[in-house]
């Protein structure tokens, strides 16, 4: 705590900044609502302010001027509203709580210290010459996140700012009114965070703007690196600093990146919600977000059906009794290698020689084209042209050959069939729905005209009985035409998507003996059992569904052969729980986004798929995939989330994952063995009454497996608990209470307190299942309770 007098002059300065803040917001309370208005109004009545005449060059003229004035006074208006309405938010935002911190500095050379106030946006006094209140992202208050009072420097675009810091204070404000002051001397904010982490858990992430340490403020600021490489323990801050990151680049960049140029890939639906409320509560809008399954499901299309992650993992977590379930590990493991996907990138090359699938184009149970005719014209083309190109000129080709294919169609009797059964009033309709339809087609546009023409003749009285027949002639045949048209028009569009290539035979095609493997992707080593592999994925396919694993060579595959779809737009990749990628996985996202920059956060610790990629080591595929000039890599090993007794525990769960608690106190875990199931339960359900009559309104029942979940909420209701909610893989939003979830499903997300349903040896005994228990135990912020009503786990010791 600070001198009272200290006390005083702050609240003073805090009293004068309010009210400046209020004083401004008042001033352009009218300002806002007025522009609004304005701009509805003009654009409501932009039509009326111009005069539309186009009878003469200059009229036109004239015209095309008055609209583009227009124009521009809507933009201007427009733009100067948003700015407006920015500020006025921005000071909105910043008056409960103007400011978290301060610095006082003193350049060198200059003889004055100046007083640095931080917050979340920036604020300057009525004559716009000094900063009241400094954005958090400003070079210079960055100094607060990185140094301690004494020697300091900060970055500017001007080159690097030496001084010395002589003061560090922290705040904390309640509307308007001063209620904690903290000077700090060693690590920024120790007190604050004590306070802020001791805090219940929330069922929206928080920003940490005020708290941000060092190591974390380097990760959000670093703008050199094509690739961030997070490592950190559980509760490390991550996924904090990847969204404070965002908001970091949103601002300084501010001119030229927009927040859908941002994407995240998170770890489930239900994570999307919980992180949402971050960027706009720093003032940002939020980037895009999804999972790599729904961007795997969206280019796939509903050709096949897709196997997701989570069956991937209750497959891993659960068939170990199944006679295929250590072939179908081996080959998940080879398929997310870089060796699988230089193995294709072979494929493909053989490809251009030899072994190109089609699929035949059918009509009316008649083979229209064959694949072989397909696969002859194919490789008639000369074999320099790219794959991709040549399967373009294929198209052509088809496309062509469909054009006279259609014309010879129209003398089947099955057309002169549907021409009979058309009645009057049908004969009009499909003619005017035909007509409006293709209109816009310039193949279909000369007929239309010359049906207007005949029909202008054939309204003219002057024209004789000859010409009318003529006209029903050509109108039949134009109908004919038409008729045949709409038939083939699936048969183009079939073609235009690219489906007579056959993707899922030639991914199949793949798998096949070893010799023939070796020679089409020209790779030498080939995993053990292949031939079982070969057989799991060829009747996987067969049933037209792909295993996850198979997912994204699949994809690789097709765009290999139809040309990649790549995205320039993306400017800025994060991908949280980037263990759970494999390298295959990452070396197609760096395809398919060649201008973004790629944030990665993870933790080995926590890797629980089969396909997992070890982020740092030396040898890590991440860090090849930039090189290491373009790489940086950060560690992070301070755990915010838990109490010190549970990172105890945990940390003798995962003995090697590098991880220091925060010193914050709690009770230690505690582990409750009962003799059975029902015992269990009604201890659970004591302890749950307990823990929330303690104020935890944030608790997890954790299990295994969805199936265990299920079992878990199941029984406990039976015994009479209350507001349970069990959570799937389709849950969306994350809701306060108490829920039931499987292990994977809590992934990045963190409670007041977690159960652990059964710790027992049964249910957590093999190497694998370390990690997933590792990653059960860390969601829990103040409590950990462990049951079983056996053995316990080995992992417990
Ligand atoms: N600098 C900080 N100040 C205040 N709170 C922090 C800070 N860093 C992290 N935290 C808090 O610690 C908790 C864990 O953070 P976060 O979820 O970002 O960690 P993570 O490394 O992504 O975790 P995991 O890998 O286990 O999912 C959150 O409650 C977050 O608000």
């Amino acid at each position: 705590m600070i001198h009272a007098e200290d006390w005083r002059k702050e609240q003073e300065r805090l009293d004068r900044v309010t009210e400046g803040l209020q004083l401004k917001i008042a001033e352009l309370d009218p300002e806002v609502t007025g522009l609004r208005d304005q701009v509805v109004d003009i654009r409501k009545r932009f039509w009326e302010e111009v005069t539309v005449n186009t009878s003469t060059d200059e009229d036109f003229e004239e015209t095309f001027y008055s609209i583009k004035q227009q124009e521009a006074l809507l933009s201007e208006r427009e733009r100067s509203h948003q700015q407006r309405l920015q500020r006025w938010k921005s000071m909105k935002r910043l008056l409960p709580a103007p400011y978290f911190g301060r610095i006082d500095f003193q350049e060198n050379g200059l003889s004055l210290s100046e007083q640095i106030y931080i917050g979340v946006s920036s604020f300057v006094d009525a004559d716009g010459l000094n900063f009241l209140v400094y954005d958090w992202r400003t070079p210079i208050a960055s100094m607060y996140y990185d140094y301690s009072p004494g020697a300091a420097d900060y970055d500017t675009p001007g080159g690097l700012v030496t001084g010395e810091m002589t003061l560090k204070r922290q705040y904390q404000i309640r509307n308007g009114q001063l209620q904690n002051v903290f000077d700090t001397s060693l690590t920024i904010g120790d007190e604050l965070l004590q306070q802020v982490l001791g805090k219940g858990a929330d069922n929206q992430m928080r920003s940490i703007v005020a708290t941000i340490q060092r190591e974390q403020n380097a990760i959000i600021r670093n703008d050199k690196s094509r690739m961030l490489i997070v490592q950190g323990a559980a509760g490390s801050g991550k996924t904090s600093a990847a969204l404070q990151r965002v908001a970091y680049l949103l601002y300084k960049h501010r001119d030229r990146l927009k927040a859908d140029q941002i994407v995240l890939f998170s770890p489930n639906p239900m994570f999307n919600s919980y992180v949402s409320t971050v960027l706009p509560e720093l003032g940002e809008e939020n980037m895009q977000q999804t999972t790599f399954q729904e961007y795997l499901a969206y280019w796939l299309g509903n050709s096949m059906r897709l196997e997701d992650p989570f069956e991937q993992i209750e497959y891993v977590l659960t068939s170990e009794w199944s006679p295929q379930y250590e072939v179908r590990l081996k080959g998940m493991q080879y398929k997310a290698s870089e060796d699988f996907l230089h193995a294709l990138t072979n494929y493909a090359q053989w490809l251009g020689t030899e072994g190109m699938l089609f699929h035949g184009i059918s009509f009316r149970d008649r083979e229209l084209i064959t694949a072989e005719q397909m696969k002859k014209q194919f490789y008639s083309y000369d074999p320099a042209i790219r794959l991709a190109n040549r399967i373009v000129l294929l198209q052509d080709w088809l496309l062509q050959e469909l054009t006279s294919l259609e014309r010879q169609e129209q003398e089947a009797h099955w057309v002169q069939d549907e021409l009979d059964y058309l009645d009057n009033d049908q004969y009009a309709e499909a003619y005017s729905e035909v007509r409006k339809k293709y209109q816009r087609e310039d193949v279909v546009f000369d007929f239309t005209q010359q049906y207007v023409e005949q029909y202008g003749d054939f309204r003219n009285p002057d024209v004789g009985e000859e010409n009318v027949f003529d006209f029903a002639m050509q109108e039949e045949d134009l109908l004919r035409r038409m008729i045949v048209k709409t038939h083939f028009k699936p048969l183009r569009r079939d073609v235009k998507r690219f489906m007579f290539i056959d993707v899922p035979g030639l991914y199949g095609q793949l798998f096949s003996d070893e010799a023939a493997y070796r020679s089409m992707t020209k790779e030498s080593e080939v995993p053990h059992d292949w031939l079982e592999i070969c057989r799991q994925t060829r009747e996987k396919l067969s049933r037209n569904e792909l295993f996850y694993e198979d997912a994204t060579p699949f994809l690789y595959l097709k765009e290999l052969v139809e040309g990649t779809r790549t995205n320039t737009v993306v400017r800025h990749l994060f991908i949280d729980e980037g263990q759970d990628y494999s390298p295959f996985q990452f070396m197609f996202l760096k395809r398919l986004f060649p201008r973004a920059r790629m944030t990665v956060l993870g933790d080995f610790g926590q890797a629980i798929f089969p396909q997992a990629t070890q982020l740092h080591e030396a040898d890590s595929p991440l860090i090849r995939l930039y090189g290491e000039e373009e790489t940086s890599l950060i560690r992070l090993v301070r755990s915010y989330r838990s109490t010190r007794e549970i990172v105890e525990f945990t940390k003798s769960v995962l003995p090697g994952e590098e991880i220091v608690p925060f010193d914050r106190r709690g009770k230690k875990p505690s582990f409750s063995i009962t003799e059975n199931s029902v015992k269990r339960n009604a201890q659970m359900l004591k302890d749950l009454a307990e823990l929330r009559s303690e104020g935890f309104d944030s608790i997890a029942i954790i299990t295994k497996t969805a199936a265990q979940s299920r079992e878990a909420y199941e029984a406990l209701m039976e015994q009479g608990a209350e507001s349970l909610r069990l959570i799937t893989k389709e849950t969306l939003t994350f809701e306060k209470g108490t829920l039931v979830l499987p292990a994977y499903l809590a992934k990045g997300v963190e409670f007041d307190a977690v159960l652990i349903y059964d710790a027992s040896s049964r249910t957590y005994q093999r190497e694998s299942e370390r990690k997933l228990f590792y990653t059960a135990c860390t969601r829990a912020m103040h409590r950990l309770l462990l049951y079983t009503t056996e053995d316990w786990s080995p992992f417990i010791i």
